[in-house]
């Protein structure tokens, strides 16, 4: 091929087309060179079944028709962006690793059972999972726990707020318990020994070593996170304001072209930004 030729775009389906993050990556796919939409899947006995992509994305016609056939998509395209339910996300890493495709996973509040699952299938597939896809998000991780590290858990608290909007239906938000994680990676703990994920009552004094979460829900907040580290007459706030789900999508669209040639296998957003030690 001579430099002059463009590179065929890579082929891109997204499921839960019709959700916020469904149409937000419809949108920003068609705004990536390099990138095309080359399917669109919603659950069976969705309205959207049938209608074309972009216009639900508001974005003009692209040719593209929502469908509930998973698997008949999957094999037409390189990669699939989902962020729906983890019960949704399960029966899809299981297809996609089928069609031994690039699986993009931003879906949150997975089970163990859920995550295993998963796993099991990136042993055929390119699987990039990640509770937040926005390259700040993920470096703030790194920071956390560098954090965590230099501040031990004799003098200094962690306790990670998170706010979102009214729809959101699982708590804490994927993204506090991946910055839960990196603290607890940065204090050499296990974040399932350590972690208070509820405080109600007469609860007691705060546990030396425990990383608390408190959760916020209301009107159209796209997502806001801090990470405070609270010492002895001082306190520090590391903290992350979502202002457009736009910045998920983009991540999530750079981890399929990212993804493509790669070996089976379950990968992170550290991994894609190179941010992994
Ligand atoms: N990792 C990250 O960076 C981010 C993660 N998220 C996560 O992504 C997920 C979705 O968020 P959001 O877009 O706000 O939610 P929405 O509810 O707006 O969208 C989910 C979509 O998935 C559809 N869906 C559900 N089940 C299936 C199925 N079996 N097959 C096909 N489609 C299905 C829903 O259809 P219907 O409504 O008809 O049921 C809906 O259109 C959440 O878990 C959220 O936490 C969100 C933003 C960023
Ligand atoms: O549901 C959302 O909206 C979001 N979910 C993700 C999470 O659970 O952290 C990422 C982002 O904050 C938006």
């Amino acid at each position: 091929m001579s430099a002059e030729q463009p590179a065929t775009p890579m082929k891109l389906a997204v499921v839960g087309a019709g959700g916020r993050m469904g149409q937000t990556l419809i949108r920003l796919i068609n705004e990536t060179p390099g990138a095309v939409l080359a399917g669109a899947v919603e659950r069976a006995g969705s309205p959207h079944i049938g209608r074309d992509a972009g216009e639900i994305a508001g974005v003009g016609t692209l040719g593209v028709e929502v469908t509930d056939d998973a698997l008949g998509v999957f094999v037409g395209v390189e990669a699939v962006l989902d962020f729906t339910t983890p019960g949704a996300t399960v029966e899809f890493s299981e297809l996609a690793a089928q069609a031994r495709i690039v699986h993009v996973i931003g879906t949150t509040g997975c089970s163990a059972e859920d995550d295993a699952k998963i796993h099991a299938a990136a042993r055929h597939a390119v699987v990039i999972k990640s509770g937040n896809m926005s390259l700040g998000v993920n470096l703030l991780s790194v920071l956390v726990k560098q954090a965590a590290k230099a501040l031990g858990s004799d003098d200094f608290d962690i306790e990670i707020l998170e706010m979102h909007h009214k729809h959101k239906v699982d708590a804490p938000s994927g993204t506090a318990l991946l910055l839960g994680e990196a603290a607890a990676d940065g204090r050499d703990i296990g974040l399932g020994q350590h972690s208070v994920r509820v405080r109600d009552g007469h609860t007691g004094p705060r546990e030396a070593g425990a990383i608390g979460f408190a959760t916020l829900r209301g009107g159209s907040v796209v997502g806001d996170h801090s990470v405070i580290l609270a010492g002895p007459g001082e306190r520090i706030t590391l903290s992350h304001h979502a202002e457009d789900r736009s910045i998920f999508a983009r991540g999530a669209i750079k981890a399929a072209l990212w993804g493509k040639g790669r070996k089976p296998g379950l990968y992170s957003m550290l991994d894609v930004l190179g941010l992994n030690p």
